[in-house]
């Protein structure tokens, strides 16, 4: 019998299937992802697209030619400096090119904007604000400091803008999804606690009208500057990896910004488009004509409209509300309704509200609605898209009746909406000398105020007897597996996997399915009552099935809950490779992967198909069927074969891109016994022969990374890491993709988000 296959998330055509329980009945549920994307960009994984094809023109300051070269080797292109913008033309397609910001100035307005997409690089050591006219006509505009210079910033920034890599569709994906408002007059006095402060949240919320610029002599100015907006969003970006949300909110509505020029509000949006900020929040009163504008020039940004009532006479039950509601979908990407009640029962009016919007225009942008004031905190614990939260550490609140993460989990808690749950770290005797991972956890979830407890237990080397005792428990919270299981060996179950989903077995997310390793058991509540999307429960199912469920006749796990196997260290795999590079360096182009069997390869497999590589090289095991249907694969099987792959068009065009010819990227999951192998593989790929196809890609770092590079122990002799980084190549371990999957098992298993950099900072940097 096949398992119950149900796609998490967009995902490619099916491959490989696979057998598990007694019935052999496949049911591939093909469901589009219900988040919205841009129609002429084609969604490859999970938020990651093609994006923006224009040619990319980076306008840089006096002395600053050199940014060129990293946003070209960020973006995996060639660069070079030309004297005008004038000057680009379609032969510069797939090129960076640099002008330089006296010279733009001159043409910027009668550019071809559907030729160049123009970034206006401003370092910020060279004074602020940047030219005001440039900054006014630019597409984007990227700030950036001398000193410390972000690698990271720079291509979360391209990413985004290029329209590579979407947060909103992943986050709208999520059961639940919170954002931080932060009040601080000026973000330094955030960055030493960020990690900390954003455990739990999806997104961070700047409010810009609760800066305050010091003017000197202890006097600040009115509204802080755009010079002064824009130092203080480069400073928290740098500092988190979460998209932010940029809020200038009015004095009407709890804010400080005056309402007496709505220009000024879209000055300041419209500038927060152009700086890449992932959410900009635009209130309804403003009028028509700008929130359009805004809208329709939003490029990669999401639009969240926002109208809050203060009056104390707002009714939920009314037509007001609704064509409120009405008024603010027009606009927008998310609706934001927040109002002051008098009445706890109002917050059951407001459910209603929610669930009768929810009926009558399902189409519409998710509404995020919360009532303010201690009467309104049980509406916080409810809404379920962006709920805006608290913490300790903030000096004020951004709102009366703001809850942080762990409130509102601790009062789930208590009304049963968050049941304590057992959830498993599931080892086995190989990793005995492993650093243990239950003070993380624990950490984890002492910080977000979940109820549960977690255990790491060790399986039996063989068989599934204990791993289905544990998952066969009424608490049974989930589990990831360290090391993962390949799914022939979970098939070969006869117990209660086998018996699940009327004895279908248990779900496959796609990415199981295809990898063949699990590494991390979901459990899903059913999901017509409300705990289906209460903060423990995994991605929201796409349609209203309980496949995979336990009958109601088994004992241990609640009737109709549903067991997803699914595989997270792709997705780490992903993250690590995309950290210091934008998704458009990896496609068209070469890899190499190394594994002893195709278990170790299939999540790294996995990931570079999603990033769309062009070639995939492998040496030491044989690439299962289902990958090859969809990637190049040519195994190295002679010296030859690897002297070609130096030499020759990574697939056989003659584009500059797909011209990167010898490999890009290296994966290894060799082990260390196997050291001088990958080592003198990299040196090989480290430096192409001259004449080398691949012309113009010169200024790129080729990528390294080592999955198995026994991390924690600092650098061996013969480490491959090493060796890469003497290669000239940016080289990556076990500890990135760890922390990154992590990230991604939390989610999983708990529906919360924590920041990788808390998963570095929480666990010592010692785990991984
Ligand atoms: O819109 C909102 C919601 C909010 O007003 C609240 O009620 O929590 C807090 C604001 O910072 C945010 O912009």
């Amino acid at each position: 019998m096949m398992a119950a296959v149900q796609p998490l998330e967009s995902l490619p055509a099916p491959g490989r299937r696979q057998s598990f329980g007694r019935n052999h009945i496949a049911m591939d549920i093909d469901i589009e992802t219900r988040a919205p994307r841009a129609s002429h960009e084609m969604t490859i994984r999970g938020g990651l697209q093609q994006g923006d094809a224009r040619i990319v023109v980076i306008m840089y300051g006096p002395g600053q030619e050199q940014i060129v070269a990293v946003f070209a080797e960020v973006l995996g292109k060639p660069y070079r400096l030309k004297g005008g913008i004038r000057d680009v033309t379609r032969d510069d397609q797939d090129w960076v090119i640099g002008v330089s910001a006296e010279s733009a100035k001159a043409e910027i307005a009668s550019r071809n904007r559907g030729l160049v997409v123009t970034i206006n690089a401003h370092c910020t050591t060279l004074g602020m604000p940047p030219d005001v006219y440039l900054s006014a006509q630019t597409d984007y505009e990227w700030l950036y400091t001398e000193a410390s210079f972000f690698r990271r910033d720079l291509t979360r920034f391209v990413s985004h803008t290029l329209g590579q890599l979407s947060h909103h569709e992943t986050l709208m994906a999520k059961p639940r999804t919170y954002f931080i408002s932060t009040t601080f007059p000026d973000v330094h006095a955030a960055l030493p606690n960020i990690d900390i402060l954003t455990v739990g949240s999806d997104a961070v919320e700047i409010r810009v009208d609760l800066l305050k610029e010091p003017l000197g002599n202890g006097r600040f100015s009115e509204i802080p500057s755009l010079s002064y907006v824009g130092e203080q969003l480069m400073l928290l970006r740098q500092r988190t990896e979460l998209p932010i949300i940029f809020t200038t909110r009015c004095t009407k509505e709890n804010g400080r910004f005056p309402m007496d020029n709505p220009d000024l509000f879209y000055e300041y949006l419209y500038r927060a488009i152009q700086w890449g900020v992932e959410y900009i929040d635009v209130e309804l009163w403003l009028p028509e004509t700008i929130r359009r504008r805004l809208y329709e020039q939003r490029g990669s940004s999401r639009i969240m409209s926002a109208f809050h009532d203060f009056s104390g006479t707002f009714k939920w039950p009314s037509q007001r509300a609704e064509s409120i509601f009405l008024q603010s979908r027009r606009y927008a990407d998310i609706v934001k309704m927040i109002a002051i009640i008098n009445d706890h029962n109002e917050n059951f009016e407001l459910e209603y509200f929610r669930s009768k919007i929810k009926a009558e225009y399902p189409d519409s942008p998710p509404l995020s609605a919360v009532n303010m004031g201690e009467t309104g905190q049980f509406s916080r614990t409810l809404n379920k898209v962006f709920t805006p939260i608290t913490h300790p550490l903030l000096p004020i609140i951004a709102a009366p009746g703001q809850m942080s993460a762990a409130e509102i989990n601790q009062a789930l808690a208590l009304v049963g909406q968050l049941p304590k749950k057992n959830i498993y770290g599931i080892t086995s005797p190989s990793m005995r000398s492993a650093i243990p991972q239950a003070p993380f956890y624990e950490k984890c979830f002492n910080e977000l105020g979940l109820p549960h407890h977690f255990a790491v237990v060790e399986r039996q080397p063989k068989g599934l007897a204990s791993i289905e005792t544990w998952c066969n428990q009424r608490n049974f919270g989930g589990a990831y597996l360290n090391p993962a299981m390949s799914l022939t060996n979970l098939a070969t179950s006869k117990g209660f996997f086998a018996s699940l989903n009327n004895g279908n077995g248990p779900v496959l997310s796609e990415a199981a399915r295809l990898i063949g390793m699990v590494d991390t058991i979901v459990v899903r509540p059913a999901t017509s009552s409300s705990s289906a999307s209460t903060p423990s429960s995994p991605p929201r199912q796409q349609n209203g099935d309980s496949v995979g469920a336990v009958g109601s006749t088994q004992s241990g796990l609640p009737p109709n809950t549903s067991l997803v196997f699914d595989n997270a260290s792709w997705k780490g795999i992903l993250s690590t490779l995309t950290r210091d590079l934008a998704p458009s360096a990896y496609f068209g182009c070469a890899a190499v992967v190394l594994a002893s069997s195709a278990d170790d390869a299939a999540s790294a497999l996995f990931a570079l198909k999603a990033l769309k590589v062009g070639k995939v090289y492998t040496v030491g095991f044989k690439t299962p069927p289902a990958f090859a249907k969809d990637l190049l694969i040519e195994p190295f099987n002679s010296l030859e074969s690897i002297q070609r792959a130096r030499t020759v068009n990574a697939n056989g065009t003659e584009s500059i891109r797909a011209g990167a010819g010898s490999p890009f990227v290296v994966v290894s999951a060799l082990g260390p016994e196997k050291s001088n192998l990958v080592g003198m593989l990299v040196r090989l790929f480290g430096s192409p022969p001259r004449g080398a196809a691949g012309a113009g890609r010169e200024n790129s770092r080729r990528v390294f990374l080592d999955l198995a590079d026994g991390s924690g122990h600092g650098p061996r002799k013969g480490d491959p890491g090493l060796i890469a980084e003497q290669c000239g190549f940016a080289a990556y371990g076990a500890a990135d993709v760890t922390a990154f999957t992590t990230v991604e098992t939390l989610r999983l298993l708990v529906g919360q988000n924590v920041p990788y950099s808390f998963v570095r900072l929480a666990s010592g940097r010692q785990f991984f």
